[in-house]
């Protein structure tokens, strides 16, 4: 009753309400009338048996308990602790602890504790019997838990000086039995209640009211506690969340998370992914490619059809080809034709340096990819997993990799319905054992689309953009050689960018030039400043080229030429196969060596020799390359004969020196012929270096339009 502590609430409860009672009911009861008496008989018994020590002494009164009788003691006794009298073999734990823990209580809080003050040897004598049965059960009560508030309270309460300051000072602080408990001064004058009211003046007619307020202290002290505790469980549930968030954080860590997800087995290269929506449709221009997977597909739709005939399918499938040529976008269109689901892993992912994860990642994707046959696992970037097996300190762990995958790879049957794609822009570094029948026995070829590829993959690109009836995806794809299917796909959205900047409602040539050149040359740069006389002799330098190739019958055909800074260049003039040439004839060879030719035969003719350009450096490389090639690769030149040099460093000098000249013989029967074409076509060079001038660029037609002597029409 005269401690908190937050540990004990549910006990403290119960005997409150028996608390105010005690305080009222005696005053209650008709027997009020022989009060005064019983307390002159308590009072006479106290003074006659004085304890002869300077003890403190606490009477009833000081309990404010003043007015009671022995029997209502008792009557107390049972209403604080009902079931009190009854029989019951209590052992008491008192007598042998009191001294120490009074002590205790003592030096740790300067004061007296309640109980200390009902085992004094006043009461004692009186009433032995009850009060040491009360004692002995009071030691359930929450006498001697200390108390963190209690002993903040008290701290503050002794700074202050006065006793009236304390009061004000605890009043909101502390319940009010505590107040009245550290009022008291140390040592023997112990205030009672009584007292107390009597020195605040507080009428008779108040003390009632006074003592209520003494109990609902206590109630109020509960609830400080209540909240206490309250907040106490909020800042664990804080604390605990906090935890469990920063557990999470961690293990989103790619570092740790790589442990995780191994342990785990939530690995997301086991998760599949239904490809309904990609077929063979999607794949343009790699014909051979997709009807070689065609039978995998079969496979994959009726694998019965093949287990009944006794055939066997390769269980693993190997897409070779450069970077963005469309073999995941092949892999997916298998699963998608055939409805199964697909497992997609990069190669990267298994490359681990930990021990042991990334063969486990392999078991759990191969595990995952068992249970749901017929289904495609793919592979990408293969020889990042499955390359030669060089031990190297960058890869420590690569071998146990590889060795689960061929452990796998044999683990299961060819009709078993799982078919393995694999992805490489490197077959030659693939491990030999991954590529032996058995294993990854089927190698598919994606090359880089032809020219009817890159048109078809244009046009498909196109159809999902707005673009002029005017396009013709076929001149696209013929001035770009080498593209493979993404930068055609990213040629088409950047020219759809462009038409967006520019504020255009659909995409035209114009856009789609833009963007190849953007694509082959780097971008445009039209804030630099070139002053006339550079951009005049870059336009006869330009034309030069252009009159050449138009007049040389074996060259390619002019496409376009500007004299727009882009990237590295002032300007430059593309040609257009009319096809992918697989083979160029002597001819051909030749013609692109006089073009190249024309632009410094051009300034020579134009300004002077003196006044030549380093502007011609990369035409001569070029047609130097030509030559060189012609020379000692092509079989080409009748004083070498046909013969190829291939480590020209290797050869003896006479050799070399032969080279040297027939190479020089070539490029300079190239130039005198540019030289010649250009001196017969000088009206239509300076014509035509005249419109660049003008208008930049120009396109075949409009350069046809100049070189036939007419007027282009104002743009
Ligand atoms: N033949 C094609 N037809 C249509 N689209 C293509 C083709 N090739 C590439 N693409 C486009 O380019 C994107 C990238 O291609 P994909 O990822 O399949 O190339 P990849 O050969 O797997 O490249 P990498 O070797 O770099 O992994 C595809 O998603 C697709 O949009
Ligand atoms: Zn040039």
């Amino acid at each position: 009753m005269f401690s908190l502590s937050s540990t004990v609430q549910p006990q403290v409860t119960v005997p409150l309400s028996h608390l105010i009672n005690a305080f009222h009911s005696p005053k209650n009861t008709p027997v009020s009338v022989s009060a005064s008496i019983s307390q002159n008989q308590h009072r006479d018994v106290v003074s006659e048996h004085e304890a002869p020590s300077n003890e403190p002494v606490l009477n009833l009164r000081d309990l404010g308990l003043s007015e009671l009788k022995i029997g209502q003691i008792d009557q107390l006794v049972d209403s604080l602790l009902p079931g009190f009298y009854k029989d019951k073999n209590v052992s008491s734990h008192w007598h042998t602890s009191h001294v120490s823990a009074q002590s205790f209580f003592e030096n740790k809080y300067g004061c007296l504790d309640i109980f200390s003050t009902l085992r004094s040897s006043c009461l004692y004598r009186q009433h032995s019997r009850t009060l040491k049965r009360i004692c002995s059960d009071l030691q359930y009560w929450p006498g001697f838990i200390q108390s963190r508030g209690f002993k903040t309270l008290k701290s503050r309460t002794r700074r202050l000086q006065s006793t009236s300051e304390r009061l004000a000072e605890t009043q909101h602080t502390a319940p009010s039995f505590v107040k009245g408990f550290l009022l008291r001064d140390r040592g023997s004058d112990v205030e009672s209640l009584d007292k107390l009211m009597k020195t605040k003046n507080i009428p008779e007619a108040h003390q009632d009211a006074f003592k209520t307020g003494f109990a609902e202290g206590f109630l109020k002290a509960q609830a400080l506690t209540q909240k206490t505790n309250d907040s106490l469980r909020r800042t664990r549930l804080i604390v605990f969340i906090l935890l469990v968030v920063g557990i999470y954080g961690l293990l989103k860590n790619p570092f740790l998370s790589v442990r995780f997800r191994t342990t785990t087995g939530l690995d997301s290269a086991v998760d599949p992914v239904q490809m309904k929506n990609v077929t063979f449709e999607h794949v343009k221009g790699v014909e051979e490619a997709k009807q070689e997977l065609q039978e995998v597909v079969e496979f994959l739709k009726n694998p019965q059809k093949f287990t009944v005939l006794g055939g066997k399918l390769p269980k693993g499938i190997l897409l070779v080809g450069p970077p963005g040529t469309g073999k995941t976008l092949l892999a997916r269109a298998v699963a998608g034709e055939a409805d199964v689901p697909f497992y997609y892993a990069s190669g990267s992912e298994f490359d681990e340096m930990f021990v042991g994860v990334g063969a486990s990642r392999i078991r759990n994707l191969f595990r995952e990819a068992k249970a749901n046959a017929p289904c495609v696992i793919f592979i990408d970037e293969l020889d990042s997993v499955g390359g030669k097996r060089i031990e190297s300190p960058m890869h420590p762990y690569s071998r146990q990799t590889i060795n689960q995958l061929l452990a796998e790879m044999d683990g299961f049957k060819p009709n078993e319905g799982v078919i393995i794609i694999g992805a490489t822009n490197f077959p030659e570094a693939l491990d030999n054992a991954l590529i032996r029948p058995g294993r990854f026995d089927m190698q598919v070829t994606v090359p880089r689309p032809d020219v009817k590829g890159r048109t078809e993959i244009l046009k498909w690109y196109l159809n999902k953009i707005k673009f002029d009836q005017s396009v013709d995806p076929e001149i696209i794809a013929r001035g770009t050689v080498g593209f493979s299917g993404a930068e055609l796909e990213n040629l088409v959205n950047q020219a759809a960018l462009k038409a967006a900047v520019d504020g255009k409602e659909m995409v035209t040539m114009k856009e789609l030039e833009f963007s190849k050149d953007k694509i082959l040359m780097g971008p445009e740069r039209r804030s630099v400043e070139i002053d006339n006389k550079n951009k005049t002799i870059t336009a006869y330098h330009e034309s030069g080229h252009a009159i050449i190739a138009y007049y040389t019958k074996d060259a390619m055909p002019i496409n376009k030429a500007t004299i727009m800074p882009r990237g590295p260049t002032l300007g430059h003039v593309s040609l257009l196969p009319e096809n992918d040439r697989w083979n160029e004839t002597r001819a051909q060879l030749l013609a692109q060596m006089d073009v190249s030719m024309g632009g410094r035969v051009a300034e020579e003719l134009i300004f002077g020799s003196d006044h030549i350009t380093t502007g011609a450096s990369s035409d001569f490389d070029n047609a130097t390359k030509i030559a060189k090639r012609m020379v000692t690769k092509f079989g080409m030149s009748e004083k070498l004969g046909v013969m190829t040099y291939s480590d020209t460093g290797k050869l003896s000098p006479e050799t070399q020196s032969a080279i040297e000249q027939e190479i020089r013989i070539l490029l300079r029967d190239s130039y005198e012929r540019a030289k010649h074409i250009l001196k017969t076509h000088a009206k239509e060079h300076k014509n035509l270096a005249e419109a660049l001038l003008t208008y930049e660029t120009l396109d075949a037609k409009e350069i046809q339009i100049v070189l036939e002597g007419k007027k282009l029409e104002v743009r």
